[in-house]
């Protein structure tokens, strides 16, 4: 049993010393508050969506059109959050989703996420677009549990490569994200012509990779351009087709989860080609604008894979209530994005902590005031439509 609710208190009596939190524990106010302490640019990056960002919107939407319904006297004052997801035993049902490129929010990066990650034992899934090295972020986050996720660069060497690093150094489950092999048509970076790769940021994966830099004349010390390029067409362009999932097969011995999923026969496919899970996710509304809510796509595929995967979800997700939701609409747990890099702009490790624990808290209290003990007996019961 954990008490994540109990920061609540916390927060509290440290007001009783004249103390206020590190930031707004409103995520809407957080994001507003990132948008001052950034520059535009990194700040429109994070933030932004594809095209006109309808899908952005739409993730927000479709929270919103499912309401709980609270039980009483059910005794919740404990509550059971713990989950375990494809070898991994979370003390709650959220994971860290892969965001590359932290550096343009923090010197402090990915480190500092998989340390506050790591101080709660909720897994942190690293990027293959990170500022930070699969093996100094394995440091970071010590005991703490990892995913690693995949953008699958055109050259097997390289992959193969890529992939014995992260399961050296302790990443547990391969996340392969489906969604994003190449970038969606996105207006606010377009206007500021920012493209954080092409300076040289979420390069530490491919840079620290003996397989990539033999393929390069010259060291991407000696001439970046080149090897940054060189990475880009390497992993953008190329869509992949489903009968290639045999190589991540063969060269990765455990658990691997397709990331970007919206349809339940594409659900069915990844049953079909052995995968262990699914993210059913549309990238934060950063790719297909347009595109379905990720939370209404969500009911469809959990009924047509039923337990034969584990199915995960992200796009959307900000407060308690997101993930009860999420979770009762067929997730065994959820992803957080845009929210934990906002933490990390204002306060690096304290920061990402504060967004993730006040998360926790709010999704724990939220279990217990609906009379929900816990997560394992979770059912459609819990929801109504709005
Ligand atoms: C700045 C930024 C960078 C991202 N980078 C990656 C990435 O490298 N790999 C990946 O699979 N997803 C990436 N994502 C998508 C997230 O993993 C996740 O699907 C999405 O942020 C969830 O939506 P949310 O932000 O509404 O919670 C990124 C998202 C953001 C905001
Ligand atoms: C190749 C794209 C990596 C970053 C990313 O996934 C995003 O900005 O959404």
């Amino acid at each position: 049993m954990t008490r994540f609710g109990g920061y609540q208190n916390e927060i509290y009596l440290q007001g009783l010393g004249g103390a206020k939190p590190l930031f707004s524990t409103d995520p809407t106010k957080l994001e507003e508050s990132a948008s001052n302490l950034l520059d535009p640019a990194p700040f429109a990056y994070v933030a932004g969506g594809a095209g006109s960002a309808a899908t952005v919107r739409a993730n927000r939407a479709a929270f919103d059109r499912w309401r709980i319904v609270p039980r009483m006297l059910t005794g919740a004052t404990e509550r059971n959050l713990s989950v375990s997801v494809l070898g991994t035993e979370m003390p709650a049902p959220v994971a860290l989703a892969p965001v590359g490129v932290q550096s343009i929010v923090h010197p402090d990066a990915e480190a500092a996420t998989a340390r506050a990650a790591a101080s709660l034992g909720l897994p942190m899934i690293l990027s293959t677009a990170s500022s930070t090295s699969i093996e100094e972020v394995a440091a970071a986050n010590g005991a703490g549990p990892r995913w690693f996720q995949l953008y699958w660069p055109g050259d097997p060497d390289v992959c193969a490569s890529i992939l014995a690093r992260a399961k050296k150094a302790g990443y547990s489950v391969l996340v392969v994200t489906l969604d994003t092999w190449t970038l969606a048509w996105r207006p606010a970076d377009l206007d500021q012509a920012y493209l954080p790769f092409l300076n040289g940021e979420g390069m530490a994966v491919p840079f620290t990779d003996p397989a990539f830099r033999a393929l390069l004349e010259k060291t991407p010390e000696e001439d970046p351009p080149s090897a940054i390029l060189r990475w880009i067409s390497l992993v953008t362009g190329t869509d992949r087709t489903w009968d290639q999932l045999t190589f991540l097969r063969e060269h990765w011995d455990g658990p691997i989860v397709l990331k970007g999923i919206q349809h339940a026969d594409d659900a069915r496919k990844a049953v079909d080609a052995g995968m262990d899970g699914i993210v059913v996710s549309n990238h934060g509304g950063r790719q297909v604008d347009g595109a379905i809510a990720s939370l209404d796509a969500l009911p469809g595929i959990a009924a047509a894979v039923g337990d034969r995967i584990e199915v995960l979800f992200d796009s959307g997700v900000r407060t308690g209530s997101d993930v009860l939701k999420a979770l009762v609409l067929g997730a065994k747990a959820v992803l957080l994005g845009r929210p934990y890099v906002y933490g990390l702009a204002h306060a690096g490790e304290d920061g990402v902590r504060h967004v993730l624990r006040g998360l926790l808290a709010d999704f724990d209290m939220t279990m217990g005031l609906s009379g929900n003990t816990d997560v394992a007996g979770l059912n459609a019961d819990v929801l109504a439509r709005a």
